[in-house]
């Protein structure tokens, strides 16, 4: 479903991202692990077509980023770090305003905000403006956006940052979900335990540049994942 082949992106004369290989299948939940400045964020903002970079492919269920931009962008949901929205809009108005953009049928869009709001408990705030939102309902709304026009890849930066232990819980249930569904998801976390338990695979990354990657077992084997990042970190 995601395939990143030899990615670099530099910035002046950093190397932000250094020759990077990754290949994620339809039904895979993958986590993204590293330290702070890693390359992590670099790597999803390029994979979305936010970031150019200055060497490698990307493919999203077989179209090129490069190629075919709007195709891909058709196949993705993207829930960045900080959900920046647009605050002099209502929670309805912005969810409606994706759904246009993404084409979802009157019929869908409201069938899918009445369920994912009532789940997260956001249905009486969707009146309000945005600007009146906690961190964690702004985030609410971005999961609710991700999941309105049935992508293919989610890319999720840091997704459970700002959300109270019930709205996790409830991310992580739609993402095993979403991916025993057939699709795949892609997200960067600095929580290890949580890429323990719901990652099928893990890649970590120190430094731009790949150093472990693979199904859970391979990558941590008897180990905890936070003993063999810290122990990769140290060397
Ligand atoms: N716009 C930019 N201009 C210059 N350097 C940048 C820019 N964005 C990121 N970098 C640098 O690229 C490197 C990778 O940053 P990136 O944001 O991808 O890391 P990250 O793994 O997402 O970190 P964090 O876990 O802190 O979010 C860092 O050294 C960062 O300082």
């Amino acid at each position: 479903m995601l395939r990143i082949e030899n990615l670099t992106k530099i910035y002046g004369d950093k190397k932000a991202v250094d020759d990077l290989s990754l290949h994620i299948n339809a039904g895979e939940i993958y986590g993204f692990i590293g330290h702070n400045g890693a390359g992590k964020t670099t790597t999803l903002k390029s994979v979305v077509g936010i970031l150019k970079f200055d060497e490698g492919k990307i493919f999203v269920d077989g179209e090129s980023v490069l190629k075919n931009p709007i195709e891909c962008k058709k196949k993705i949901a993207y829930i960045p770090d900080n959900p920046d929205i647009y605050e002099f809009m209502t929670g309805i108005k912005y969810l409606n305003f994706i759904a246009d953009i993404f084409k979802v049928d009157a019929d869908t869009r409201q069938e899918r905000i009445r369920k994912y709001a009532d789940i997260f408990e956001i249905t009486d705030d969707l009146g309000q403006p945005i600007a009146a939102y906690s961190h964690g309902m702004k985030q609410k709304l971005a999961i609710i956006c991700a999941w309105l026009h049935n992508p293919k890849l989610i890319i999720m930066d840091e997704p459970f940052v700002g959300l109270d232990p019930k709205a996790s819980h409830l991310l992580k249930e739609m993402m095993r979900e979403f991916c025993d569904n057939g699709g795949a998801i892609f997200f960067s976390t600095h929580v290890l335990e949580v890429a323990e338990k719901l990652c099928d695979k893990v890649a970590i990354i120190k430094g731009g540049r790949l150093i472990k990657s693979g199904t859970m077992e391979e990558v941590k084997g008897d180990d905890s994942l936070e003993d063999v990042f810290l122990e990769l970190e140290d060397e």
